[in-house]
């Protein structure tokens, strides 16, 4: 194999080169070739070969290569100095080297290192997808743009084989050398953070501490380039644009992993001063890349940032001192005292305000040790209509006091019912988890209402009851929700299913919990549920619900008002989310001119639209790829909506039945596990659950009866 690698004596070109040297082979369509000759230009070899030179491009390609790798460029800071100059070495040098290769007659594998940076506009600060269109902020992005579009079409007319890399900030680079002529890189001074102080130098963090950017590590970031020069060419499928694996994190973070691998007094050489011009450029850029195509082609993961931080200051940590992943914390739960399992009622009403799901399970709250009988009463039709008179808060508070106490009374109805019917577990029975019914979720001001008179509950059941889980995890400045990722993952033990595996609950709406090989947890609201279809049939039909979806699945889908309804800036926030009930009520007015098959066969696809998209989300955020989606909750009964979530994602979809739980029940379980949880202080919620700033205890005990 003759190799070409442009800018290969700048940073990532000189680590690509040594590693190709070093390995001797390179693997291409799947076998193994010789590497045997590597030409290379860069502004400091011997010799050294101006690419932005026409003839000198001819003169290196020569009679043609089998692979270039094109990763010269300027910087940011260097294209908003000169912009003629970036577009010099972006733009022209791309092109020459493309009308070189075609020259040569042998259409090489050509890698263009391409840059998140071609993104900007709209997708600013969330997540940008290899579809979005490009709308750089900056000359460094749009002559990259540029350039992209030229090896594309080079592509198409099919003179190179073109594969575009895009890449994100690389955050391993050592510090600038002294007295060098091209300005410092805007990465290389946010790098500075995590190499400066382990050597004793004060570094400056030039950027407020909640900005968000994606970063990746050197060695990954080579390799990555490797293995997409050897991909067959089929495997792109057409597209050659990928953007590479990456982990999204806040700038803070980088001070944070410093402390963590380096200690207190190395972060505490670390000044953050933001600086406009720096925000400025890193605020253009993306929060994060959605690398979930290269996940599929077999891209793996970057290095997290601990990892990272604990190499550049000289040690790597124990793995019992890493913490996981910046976004994915494992939440274990090794080394937390087990009590004795006890028996426990789960009462959960959830959004849909159908009625009241009923379970009892054997826990520790740790593991769940068996699940008893359950039971679900819909509420009476009146009291459902004074809950549903509650949604958005505007209700006379009178009105909610007497319709907490009315959903109390048919709670503990319930209860007697569920004991009645399990007499030999019913006096083991020693706590009630009692969610309540939420009313009003307003996470961005930190309120979230669940009615439920958790005292009165306690008073009638005569069991000490457990009730308004939601609010500890708020006080941590927490969504509030979801909250029984951590009980999924109990399931999921309990169930012996493998992970990495996903639950996605189909409720009133629809929530995703990822649980990764390493028992870490991501979750999130991912999009409406069933509540959308619910509120359509009854204004149209006077029903409650589309039955098995058969309405939805005898329509057809709108895409004009689908795509308006996930042009919502709600489908670009990175998880952890969460979302109250009528989010998205706006959808029924924008179907209000459809029959109501076609209205309801799109509602459908806006429920599976939202849970494609959370996919992808997780996958950008560092989720592992989940061998399966498990569905619960009973939108899962939903056939549209179940074969728009298989068509959508991807991935083999299952009811969680078919795994041995429970998908009706399955909520009601999970509150009588958290009320074990609450009443022992473990957390109910993580970092990476719920967003909340630690792992946060929550609940409030209610006593039956006096300590005797
Ligand atoms: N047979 C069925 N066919 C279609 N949809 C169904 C069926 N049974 C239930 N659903 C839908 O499932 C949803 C209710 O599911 P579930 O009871 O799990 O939600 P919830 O617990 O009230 O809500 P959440 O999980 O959001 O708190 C409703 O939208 C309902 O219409
Ligand atoms: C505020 C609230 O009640 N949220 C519910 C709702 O229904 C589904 C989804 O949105 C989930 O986030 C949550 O419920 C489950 C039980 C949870 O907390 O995990």
């Amino acid at each position: 194999m003759r190799i070409i690698v442009t800018g290969a004596t700048g940073f990532i070109g000189a680590a690509l080169v040594a590693r190709l040297q070093a390995a001797g082979t390179i693997m291409i369509d799947g076998a193994a070739m010789p590497v045997s000759r590597i030409d290379i230009a860069g502004r400091s070899g011997t010799p050294p070969v101006d690419i932005t030179d026409a003839t000198a491009v001819r003169a290196l390609v020569g009679a043609g290569a089998d692979i270039v790798f094109h990763l010269a460029a300027g910087n940011t800071p260097a294209g908003e100095a000169d912009p003629a100059a970036a577009a010099a070495i972006n733009l022209d040098a791309t092109r020459h080297l493309i009308d070189a290769v075609a020259a040569s007659g042998h259409p090489a594998r050509f890698v263009f290192a391409s840059t998140v940076s071609v993104h900007g506009g709209a997708v600013a600060r969330s997540l940008a997808t290899e579809a979005d269109a490009p709308r750089p902020a900056t000359t460094y992005g749009a002559t990259k743009a540029a350039a992209e579009l030229l090896v594309a079409d080079a592509g198409r007319r099919g003179v190179i084989d073109a594969r575009i890399a895009r890449l994100v900030s690389i955050i391993d680079r050592p510090a600038p050398a002294a007295g060098r002529d091209a300005p410092v890189s805007t990465v290389a001074r946010l790098a500075e953070v995590l190499t400066g102080p382990p050597a004793g130098r004060a570094a400056v963090l030039p950027v407020r501490v909640d900005l968000r950017f994606a970063i990746a590590d050197l060695a990954s970031t080579v390799d990555a380039l490797i293995y997409l020069a050897g991909l067959p060419a089929a495997a792109l499928g057409g597209d050659p644009v990928l953007a590479l694996p990456s982990t999204p994190i806040r700038a803070g973070q980088l001070v944070d992993a410093l402390r963590r691998a380096a200690g207190d007094e190395a972060a505490g050489l670390v000044r953050i001063a933001p600086d406009p011009a720096v925000e400025a450029v890193i605020g253009g850029w993306p929060a994060a890349q959605d690398w979930s195509r290269a996940a599929a082609l077999g891209f793996p993961a970057p290095a997290s940032l601990d990892d990272i931080a604990a190499r550049l200051a000289g040690r790597d940590l124990p793995p019992a001192m890493r913490p996981d992943a910046p976004l994915i914390a494992a939440s274990a739960e090794q080394g937390i005292a087990r009590r004795r399992p006890v028996w426990a009622v789960g009462l959960m009403s959830g959004t849909s305000l159908d009625g009241i799901d009923a379970a009892l399970v054997e826990t520790d709250g740790v593991d769940i040790i068996g699940f008893g009988p359950t039971l679900f009463q819909p509420y009476p039709e009146a009291l459902r209509a004074d809950l549903a008179a509650l949604l958005g808060g505007t209700a006379p508070v009178i009105a909610a006091a007497r319709a907490e106490a009315a959903l109390t009374e048919a709670q503990a109805a319930t209860v007697t019912a569920l004991l009645a019917a399990a007499p030999e577990i019913a006096p083991h029975v020693r706590l009630i988890g009692f969610h309540g019914q939420t009313v009003l979720h307003l996470p961005d001001e930190g309120i979230t209402v669940q009615l439920g008179d958790g005292a009165r509950l306690a008073a009638r059941a005569g069991i000490d009851t457990v009730s308004d889980f939601r609010r500890g995890d708020m006080a941590r400045g927490g969504e509030g929700a979801p909250l029984v990722p951590v009980v999924h993952r109990a399931m999921i033990a309990w169930a012996g299913i493998p992970a990495p595996v996903a639950v996605l609950n189909i409720g009133g709406v629809a929530n995703l919990t990822f649980i990764g090989s390493d028992g870490g947890l991501l979750a999130f609201d991912c999009g409406p549920g069933g509540a959308l279809l619910d509120d359509l049939m009854r204004r149209r039909t006077g029903l409650t619900f589309d039955a098995d979806g058969g309405t939805a699945a005898s329509g057809r889908v709108d895409d004009g008002v689908l795509a308006r309804l996930m042009a919502d800036p709600f489908f670009d926030r990175l998880p952890p989310k969460s979302l109250d009930r009528d989010r998205f009520a706006g959808a029924l007015d924008l179907v209000a001119g459809l029959s109501l098959a076609d209205a309801a066969a799109t509602l459908a696809a806006f429920t599976a639209a939202g849970v494609a998209r959370g996919l992808s989300l997780a996958m950008a955020v560092g989720a592992e790829r989940p061998s399966r989606v498990l569905l619960a909750g009973g939108g899962r009964r939903n056939r549209a909506i179940a074969a728009a979530i298989a068509a959508r994602s991807n991935l083999p979809v299952a009811p969680v039945d078919d795994a041995g739980l429970d998908g009706d029940a399955l909520e009601a379980q999970a509150f009588a596990v958290l009320a074990v949880r609450a009443a022992d202080g473990l957390p109910l919620s993580y970092p990476s659950t719920t967003a909340a700033a630690m792992p946060a205890p929550g609940g409030a005990l209610h006593r039956a009866a006096l300590a005797r």
